[in-house]
């Protein structure tokens, strides 16, 4: 096995696409051990939609990333304090699907640091029936990855915050997340650590016996075929949000001027159908917002800047822009 040092990026963009790049590009037969550390971030499993799996106004508020990763399985949350292990191998039947075989040394270590941690039924590992880690994996006909976050020490607050969708009434064929309880490590050791020594400490425990740990080096040509992945996948709202399967939303509510009921058909990313009804009176054919909207990113700017130019008060009465895409989105 194989050690790559991501060199200190804390962008869940370079992350992702080093780990693509050394899973498609290095041509190695050889097990490799990547370990990323993130901003706060939201990574969406591949076929998920991502509307459905965020808070946005948190995500707004606070900054956080929100990527797309090649995986399936659900959302998680990543900040300064989780840990993510990544082992690339070579694909193989009893390689894929088997959690127990990547996560084995992890847990290991884990024990090693008197952490009493054990792999669930599906996919996590759990301390005392919460949740510490996530795993997911994704292969290509010759290689695959199994990774996994470790929760070291994450602000849960602010994870299950981020991950606490409000918009109601979403229809899609999206996977959608399993929530858990969570838990950190850090309240199972017995010494402090921050997360790059928790890294070292982990590294250590893999490659345990050897006298030197074995490192490939990242190069020049390397670091512009990671770029290229960051520029043309992770960087791309058309990945991080339009790549989402398609959906329907239902929003139905009384206001002083009448009730009003919205449906939008959103099809990669964008409003392709969109209907209002209900039994309030305004001046103007709600047509005109209709068609305004089609077409659209169906995410709030997007959305506002395409009604900018409709008085939309007139046509519910006193009913601006902004409170109607608030009450869509
Ligand atoms: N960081 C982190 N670690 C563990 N569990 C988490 C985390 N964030 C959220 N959660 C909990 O897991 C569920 C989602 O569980 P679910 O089982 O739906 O999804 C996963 O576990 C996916 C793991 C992907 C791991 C990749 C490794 C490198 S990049 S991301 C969520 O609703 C929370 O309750």
């Amino acid at each position: 096995m194989i050690f790559v040092d991501n060199q200190n990026t804390y962008d869940p963009r370079v992350n992702l696409a080093i780990e693509e790049h050394l899973l498609r590009t290095l041509d190695t037969d050889e097990d490799i051990l990547l370990f990323y550390i993130n901003q706060p971030s939201i990574i969406i499993g591949r076929n998920q939609n991502t509307l459905e799996e965020i808070n946005h106004e948190y995500v707004e508020q606070n900054g956080v990333h929100v990527v797309r990763r090649l995986s399936g399985g659900g959302a998680v949350y990543h900040d300064l304090g989780n840990l993510n292990f990544s082992f690339i191998s070579n694909y193989s039947r009893d390689n894929f699907k088997n959690f127990k075989k990547f996560t084995g040394p992890v847990i290991e270590v884990l024990h090693s640091l008197g952490v009493p941690a054990e792999l669930s039924g599906r996919n996590d590992i759990l301390v005392e029936g919460r949740k510490i880690s996530g795993n997911a994996q994704y292969t290509t006909t010759r290689r695959m990855y199994s990774h996994g976050t470790l929760l070291l020490n994450t602000n849960l607050e602010h994870l299950v915050a981020a991950l606490n969708v409000k918009m109601s009434k979403i229809e899609s064929k999206g996977i959608k997340s399993v929530r858990s309880r969570v838990a950190n490590i850090s309240e199972y050791l017995s010494e402090e650590m921050d997360t790059l020594t928790f890294r070292q400490r982990l590294l250590e425990g893999i490659f345990a016996g050897l006298p030197t740990i074995p490192e490939y080096k990242l190069t020049e040509a390397d670091w512009q075929a990671i770029h290229k992945l960051y520029e043309e996948r992770y960087s791309r709202w058309d990945w991080n949000f339009g790549h989402s399967p398609d959906f329907n939303v239902k929003k139905v509510e009384r206001f002083p001027f009448g009730e009003v009921e919205v449906r939008i058909d959103v099809h990669k990313g964008m409003v392709e159908g969109f209907k209002i009804f209900g039994d309030f009176q305004g001046e103007g054919d709600i047509h005109d917002i209709e068609s305004a909207v089609i077409g659209t990113r169906f995410e709030r700017e997007s959305l506002l800047q395409a009604l900018q130019n409709l008085a939309v008060d007139r046509y519910f009465g006193g009913f601006g822009a902004e409170d109607f895409v608030n009450f869509i989105y």
